[in-house]
Order: C-alpha cells, then sequence, then structure tokens
C-alpha cells in the first residue's frame, strides 16, 4: 500500500513540477474541514461532511497568476500514519484546526509538530486555519496560537488565519497568505 501510494504520487508530482504549479498539503485532525475548505475553494459550494478515506487532489487557481495543487488528505487516525507518503515536493503546508475542539487542540498540536520535524517538510512554510469560529463556543485565534505553541516554529514561516468554511469567511485571506510565503519558499530553494 505504501510503495503504491509512493509511486502514484511521485508520478503526480512529476506532472505539477513540470507545469511550475505549487504542492500544498492540506492536514489537520478528521472533521477539522478540510475537505469543506477545498471545495469552498474550487467550487465556492459546501460539499457533504463524509470523512475523507485516502485524499482529494484539486488543482486551484485562486489568486492571477498562482495555481496550486491542493492535496486534502483524510485525518482519521489511522490514516495519519499515511500523512508522511505525501511530504515529498510540498510547497506549502495548510495546518486545519477545529477551533471548536477544545478536547483535541493539544492532540492537533502534536500531529503538528510532528509532520514539521519530518526532514522532507524542513522550511516549508505554514499557514494554519482556524476554523469554525461560527460556534459560539470556538477558541479564539491567539487561544489556538498559543495552545498550538506556535512561536516555536522558528525555523518557517507561518501565518495562523480565522476562517468560517461554510461561510467562505477567512478563506480568501488564507490563500493570499499561502502564495506569498510559497513564492518567498520556492525562491530560496531552488
Ligand atoms: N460550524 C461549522 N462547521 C464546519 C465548518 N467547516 C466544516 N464544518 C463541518 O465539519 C464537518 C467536517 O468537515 P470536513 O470538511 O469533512 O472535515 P475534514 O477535515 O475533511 O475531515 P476528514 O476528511 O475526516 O479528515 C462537516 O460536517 C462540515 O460541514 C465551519 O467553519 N463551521
Ligand atoms: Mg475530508
Amino acid at each position: 500500500m505504501g510503495l503504491l501510494l509512493t509511486r502514484l504520487l511521485t508520478a503526480f508530482e512529476s506532472f505539477s513540477q513540470e507545469s511550475s504549479v505549487s504542492k500544498i498539503l492540506m492536514l489537520g485532525l478528521d472533521s477539522a474541514g478540510k475537505t469543506t475548505i477545498l471545495y469552498k475553494i474550487k467550487l465556492n459550494e459546501n460539499v457533504q461532511g463524509i470523512p475523507t478515506v485516502g485524499f482529494n487532489v484539486e488543482t486551484v487557481s485562486p489568486i492571477k497568476g498562482v495555481s496550486f495543487t491542493v492535496w486534502d488528505v483524510g485525518g482519521q487516525e489511522v490514516l495519519r500514519p499515511l500523512w508522511k507518503h505525501y511530504y515529498q515536493n510540498t510547497h506549502g503546508l495548510v495546518y486545519v484546526v477545529d477551533s471548536n475542539d477544545r478536547e483535541r487542540i493539544l492532540m492537533s498540536r502534536e500531529e503538528l509538530f510532528g509532520i514539521l520535524e519530518n526532514d522532507e517538510m524542513r522550511g516549508v512554510p505554514v499557514v494554519i486555519i482556524a476554523n469554525k469560529q461560527d460556534q459560539p463556543n470556538a477558541l479564539s485565534t491567539s487561544d489556538v496560537a498559543d495552545l498550538l505553541c506556535l512561536h516555536k516554529l522558528t525555523s518557517r514561516k507561518w501565518f495562523i488565519q480565522p476562517a468560517c468554511a461554510i461561510k467562505g469567511e477567512g478563506l480568501h485571506e488564507s490563500i493570499s497568505e499561502l502564495a506569498t510565503l510559497v513564492k518567498d519558499f520556492k525562491k530560496v530553494s531552488r
């Protein structure tokens, strides 16, 4: 399973590199809102929330002159060991957090730091989306930043954006910042 996945991903990646599309990886715990975000950006539609088993991949051009291949990978606990197969040649990470899921915010931090300590993710910029801000009990953006210990991210650029994916709020800002960070990362890693 792992080997086949790696081969398929390598084939996709060589295609996206040739066409100078940036590879964006979107990760986060299950139910954080990753697939909702992907299709809100791609189609401006709310897709029905079916947990992702495997991945969704879409090419989006949300800003003039910017083209991203976005990999949205299922976040259920049993699927997280597969995340590492997607790291190679990533130009930017979007890490989605359910701001309303107070019980699992520390688990979300562990998973984030687990991703970032992998060699293949060295220096890759990260945009953290503090999603579900419409929920009355949602953590504020600064609380999410504190609980995720984002101040410890010293060897890469990062940005945190509050969002409500179902309303589309905060998504344009996230993508716009991501485009800037990815551009800088590609310049220095050339
Ligand atoms: N209230 C609220 N619900 C949201 C928001 N974004 C997503 N949801 C809901 O959260 C649930 C999970 O969303 P998904 O996009 O499927 O989550 P996911 O991160 O892709 O989950 P996995 O595929 O299991 O990793 C769905 O019922 C969405 O409608 C939001 O901003 N606010
Ligand atoms: Mg999903």
